[in-house]
Order: C-alpha cells, then sequence, then structure tokens
C-alpha cells in the first residue's frame, strides 16, 4: 500500500507557537451545551431523507430527551426541510414545542438560500441561523475557487445579509462554522470568527455561536483539542461567544476528540443519536453523555429508556445500530463468557449486599460491578440479558442463570458438575442455551432420575419421629423398587435423610451422604424448597437435587437422583 502518498496532521496543521495546553490536566465536571443534527447533518447522510413524519418523530423524541437546542433543517435544500421548518413554525405556535427548546436552520452563504432560510423560520419565536462556508485551503483551491480574502468577503457578505434579514428580530441568533476547521490555518479561522462576532455584534446578552468542526477527522484528538484551547484562548469578544464543536469520526475517534474538545474549553457540542453521519458519521451523542454518567456528572439528557431511544432512531434513520455500539448495542451488556459471567454473577450479588447494608435501594448503591461499567437498569434493561450461555461459559454463568430463573442456588460443586453437563450440550449444538434449555438440562439430569425406568423408585412412604428415642431418632419406612424387585423397606437414624439411607441399604443399596444443602426457591410460606446432596453410592461420588413444595420430600428426592445417577 502506498502509505507514502498521505502526510502526517502536524505537517498540515500546525498552531502558532506550538500551543499552550492546559486540557490535559482539566476534568469534565459539568455536560455541555449538546446539540442533536441527527435531523440535518444525519439526514443529508441517508439514502432516503427523511419526511415530515420521521423527523418530527425523531424532533418529539430528542425534546423528550432533554436536548434544548435541536439543528432542524437545511431549509434551502429541498422542499422537504423548508416545509418541516414550516410545520415545526406551527407546532411552536400550537404550544406543541417546549419554550426552553430552540431550532437551528443550516444555510451556506448564497444569497438566494440565505433569503430562503429566513422565510422558513418566519414565526418562529426562536432559533438560531447557522451559517456556513468552506474554509480549509483544499476546499478554497478545489471547491470554491476563492482566495482567503475572498472566502472572508464572501463570509461577511453573507452574514450582513443575515442581518439585514433578521438582526433585530428578537429570539433569533446566528451561528458560524468554518467548513474543515481542522483543516483550516488557525489564524485564517481567527480572523474569520472575529471578523463575524464584530459584525453581528456578539455580547454576553445575544451570544453568536462559533462551531469549529473536525468536518473530517484527519489526526490524532489531541492535535484537535490543542486547536480548541487555541481558539478558546485567543478569540475576541470571548464571553459572547459560545464556542462550539462538531466532530465526525473518520478515524473512529470522534467521542475522544469531544471529550478531549470539552477539556480545551468547548462549551457546546453537536453530533447524532448512535453517530449516524456522513462517512462514519457525527460524533455520538448517546456515548458522550452517557460517558459523563458513568463518571457521577449529570449529562442533562436522559436515557432511561436506552432501547427506545434505539429503536426510534433506527426508525426514522432506516439504518441499524450494531449490536456493540456503546451502551446502546443489543449485545452491550451481555457477557458469554465464564470468567466474566462469574465475576458479573458475584458483582451483582456484593451489590445487593452492599445496598441492604447501606440501607437503601439497589438502585441507589453504588455501582461497582465487574465487566459493566454502567447499571443495566439505568438504562432501562434488565438484569436478565446480561448473562448468556454458550460452550465458553462457566458454572458461573450456569449457576446464575439457574438462580435467576429458577431461584437454584446450587452449592458450588454441583454448579462445576451442572457446568459440565450444559457445555456437553452446547459443544454438541455449537448454539446458546437460554433460561429455558438450561431447565430441561437441569430437570433430565437430576430431577428426572427417580420417575418411571429408573434403577430405584419409591412409593408410599412415611419419615416420623421415633417417640422417646434418644437425640430425636427418625424412622423411615417404603415401598423401594430396586432394579425390579419391589418390596417394603424401613431404617432408622439421626435424621429424615440418614433413615432413608439406611432403608436403601436393607434394600441393598449402599448410599452415604458426604454433603448437603437446602434452600426455599422464593420468599414466602408456601415457597418450594430445593435440596442438594453429595453421595457416595458404591464406588461413585455423584450430586443429586430434589424441588418438592416440603423440605423433606425435596430432600428424599435428591438422595433419589443421586442414587438414580450413580446407578
Ligand atoms: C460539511 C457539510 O455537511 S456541508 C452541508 C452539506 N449538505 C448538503 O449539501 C445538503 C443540501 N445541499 C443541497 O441540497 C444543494 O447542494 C444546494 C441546494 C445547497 C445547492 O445546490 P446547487 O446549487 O445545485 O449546487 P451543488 O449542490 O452542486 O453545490 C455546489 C456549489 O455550492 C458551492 N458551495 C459549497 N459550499 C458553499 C457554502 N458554504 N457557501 C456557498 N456556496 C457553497 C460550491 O462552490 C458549488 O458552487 P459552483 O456550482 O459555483 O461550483
Ligand atoms: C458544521 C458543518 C459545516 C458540518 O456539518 C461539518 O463541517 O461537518
Amino acid at each position: 500500500m502506498p502509505y507514502h502518498r498521505y502526510r502526517p496532521a502536524h505537517e498540515r496543521v500546525s498552531l502558532p507557537g506550538g500551543g499552550a495546553r492546559s486540557w490535559p490536566s482539566a476534568r469534565i465536571e459539568r455536560a455541555p451545551l449538546w446539540v442533536p443534527v441527527d435531523l440535518r447533518d444525519g439526514n443529508q447522510a441517508l439514502a432516503e431523507p427523511m419526511g415530515t413524519d420521521r423527523k418530527r418523530r425523531l424532533f418529539d423524541l430528542q425534546v423528550a430527551l432533554g436536548f434544548k437546542e435541536i439543528e432542524v433543517a437545511y431549509p434551502s435544500a429541498s422542499r422537504t426541510d423548508f416545509e418541516f421548518v414550516r410545520h415545526l413554525a406551527g407546532a411552536v405556535q400550537r404550544g406543541e414545542v417546549p419554550e426552553d427548546v430552540t431550532v437551528v436552520v443550516f444555510t451556506p452563504a448564497r444569497r438566494d438560500l440565505i433569503e430562503r432560510t429566513f422565510a422558513a423560520i418566519e414565526g418562529l419565536p426562536r432559533a438560531v441561523v447557522h451559517l456556513y462556508a468552506a474554509t480549509a485551503p483544499v476546499w478554497r483551491d478545489v471547491v470554491l475557487g476563492r482566495s482567503r480574502d475572498e472566502v472572508r468577503a464572501m463570509v461577511e457578505d453573507a452574514a450582513r445579509l443575515m442581518v439585514k434579514l433578521g438582526g433585530d428580530r428578537e429570539g433569533l441568533r446566528f451561528q458560524f462554522s468554518p467548513e474543515v476547521f481542522n483543516l483550516t490555518e488557525p489564524d485564517f479561522v481567527l480572523e474569520l470568527c472575529d471578523a463575524l462576532t464584530g459584525l453581528w455584534d456578539a455580547s454576553p446578552d445575544r451570544p453568536v455561536t462559533l462551531n469549529l468542526p473536525a468536518t473530517v477527522e484527519i489526526a490524532t484528538p489531541n492535535v484537535y483539542a490543542d486547536q480548541i484551547e487555541y481558539m478558546h484562548r485567543n478569540l475576541a469578544r470571548r464571553d459572547a461567544v459560545i464556542l462550539s464543536v462538531h466532530p465526525h469520526n473518520d478515524r473512529g475517534t470522534g467521542v475522544a476528540c469531544a471529550e478531549l474538545a470539552v477539556l480545551a474549553g468547548a462549551q457546546r457540542v453537536e453530533g447524532c443519536l448512535f453517530g449516524n453521519g456522513e462517512r462514519t458519521g457525527n460524533v455520538d451523542l448517546v456515548t458522550l453523555a452517557l460517558n459523563l454518567y458513568t463518571q457521577g456528572v449529570d449529562p442533562m439528557v436522559d436515557f432511561s429508556d436506552i432501547d427506545e431511544v434505539r429503536r426510534t432512531v433506527e426508525h426514522c434513520n432506516r439504518l441499524p445500530v450494531h449490536e456493540r455500539h456503546p451502551y446502546g448495542g443489543e449485545l452491550v451488556h451481555t457477557a458469554f463468557s465464564g470468567t466474566h459471567q462469574d465475576a458479573i454473577s458475584k458483582g451483582l450479588d456484593a451489590h445487593a449486599r452492599r445496598a441492604r447494608e447501606l440501607g437503601v435501594p439497589e438502585r441507589e448503591a453504588p455501582w461497582d460491578v465487574p465487566y459493566l461499567p454502567v447499571d443495566p437498569a439505568d438504562l432501562g434493561r434488565s438484569y436478565e440479558a446480561v448473562i448468556r450461555v454458550n460452550s465458553q461459559s462457566g458454572k458461573g454463568g450456569v449457576a446464575h442463570l439457574l438462580r435467576a430463573h429458577r431461584g437454584l442456588d446450587l452449592p458450588r460443586e454441583l454448579r462445576a458438575e451442572f457446568a459440565r453437563v450444559v457445555q456437553t450440550a452446547t459443544d454438541d449444538s455449537g448454539g446458546e442455551a437460554d433460561a429455558e434449555l438450561l431447565w430441561s438440562l437441569f430437570e433430565s439430569a437430576y430431577l428426572a432420575p427417580g420417575t418411571d425406568g429408573e434403577s430405584v423408585r419409591l412409593a408410599d412412604w412415611r419419615a416420623d419421629q421415633v417417640d422417646g428415642a434418644a437425640g430425636g431418632e427418625y424412622r423411615f419406612v417404603g415401598a423401594l423398587t430396586v432394579h425390579d424387585r419391589p418390596g417394603d423397606y424401613e431404617g432408622t437414624g439421626p435424621g429424615p435423610v440418614s433413615a432413608f439411607t439406611r432403608a436403601l441399604a436393607a434394600a441393598g443399596v449402599e448410599v452415604t451422604v458426604l454433603d448437603y444443602a437446602e434452600h426455599a426457591t422464593s420468599t414466602g410460606a408456601d415457597a418450594p424448597a430445593a435440596a442438594y446432596v453429595k453421595c457416595r453410592v458404591g464406588e461413585r461420588v455423584v450430586w443429586g437435587a430434589g424441588l418438592a413444595p416440603a423440605t423433606l420430600t425435596a430432600s428424599v428426592r435428591a438422595v433419589l437422583s443421586a442414587v438414580n445417577r450413580a446407578l
């Protein structure tokens, strides 16, 4: 590959004086103003641009999520976009749009198109008109065919026209974007931006937005951060400027660029939900906002039902969101691999314990669960999807699903044993074992023994305490069929389970109980009981399990399960 055709970024952009920087040691402690541009920049990247219905649906979603400034159209580009702005003007007048929401419309620096843009926003009480022009050398030379001075004149003419058409209109503000800011000479951008804030008479009461796009990402994010910090330090009328950024994602570092830009002084970030947009997309606002959220900073937007947001965005864009997309992808909170599942399962238990100790609901307790940077419940997701089992899963994941779906808390050794049963099944199928399949594997491995066709069957049994016996002896009496030979047997022991093993011994089946556990499968007096026993049966050591309304019955079934598994 002829890599020598490409030039490194430091040869293409350099800051006067090398660029002083304070951003490396800064922290983001509050959310910038997020401005979704899905309805303009995102829309212009779609094979089938949105009509009014889809645009309105996405706009309403963005309002509901809490965005306060929303770029809605390029009204001079098409009738659809013009009409959408007219539609919104009606919606605002009907009170359908909250008063703290401002719409932004986008225009190139061309007289006819600017006039059309102003016609579109007629009657809108609050709006930002966003002017853009290409300023980077290649664009000046190749696209516009204009020198720096000619570009400056073009931009200033456009800016003056905007003042003429709406300069004294209350509720109207102006925005400027030097296209491909990150490839434009810093002194030229500064010159243009300062000229515009002068021309538009930017003031703290009526600030101008200067939006500095990484139209095409060309360098590592630290370079963009330096460029933004340079502007932040050198812009005139800084207190009358809202410094905004608009990163694209050509190098896959749009999020990093936006975050470093905010560290460097940006106050506003334009992007799209789930990163739709030209080529590799605009920076993803969902990721940015939730990155802040998971640092304990209020993101000022609400993604508590992330799946609904994703579905709406997919519907409006007619594009899928990748399953691995940060925060919102279908699989991002799911672990298939054994050690991750084990850690998550232990982490969720520890979290529940911590909440109990602190006396707070689980949703309020500090979050520290391995492999899950965010509590899926905060995004409207259930824990059910967190652990999914396939052949790469281990005992932790298998045990978690049995506990979550069936209330079974298997002893550690039994977990390992059952995990091998599951792995054999998933290795054979090559697929996933969902909660239903796990249950049926557990049933046939542990709960089915003792039914018809098994080596040892038990019918009509009783286990009673023997009156007056020292230490409270038990007697077990039952009809046992061993290898198809029926008989009535009894045994006594210090507990009902040992009395049962003696009855089994009387029937010729030698069983020693090595370990035992039991628990209720849910809360409440009627909760069915689960019992687990580890037995030596002849030469073999096996686990058995039993479920029943009463603990004693569950224990007897567990012993029978072990015996039949061994035989
Ligand atoms: C980085 C960005 O996202 S920029 C926004 C990009 N978005 C879009 O282009 C979507 C909407 N665009 C459109 O519908 C059309 O391009 C229109 C209606 C704006 C203009 O259409 P046309 O007049 O047919 O021009 P065309 O689409 O070929 O655009 C190229 C012309 O625009 C000029 N141009 C490009 N950017 C600008 C600008 N910011 N200001 C003024 N003129 C510009 C080019 O120099 C070229 O002019 P030329 O024909 O004299 O060489
Ligand atoms: C902000 C505008 C000009 C834009 O969409 C870009 O540069 O990517």
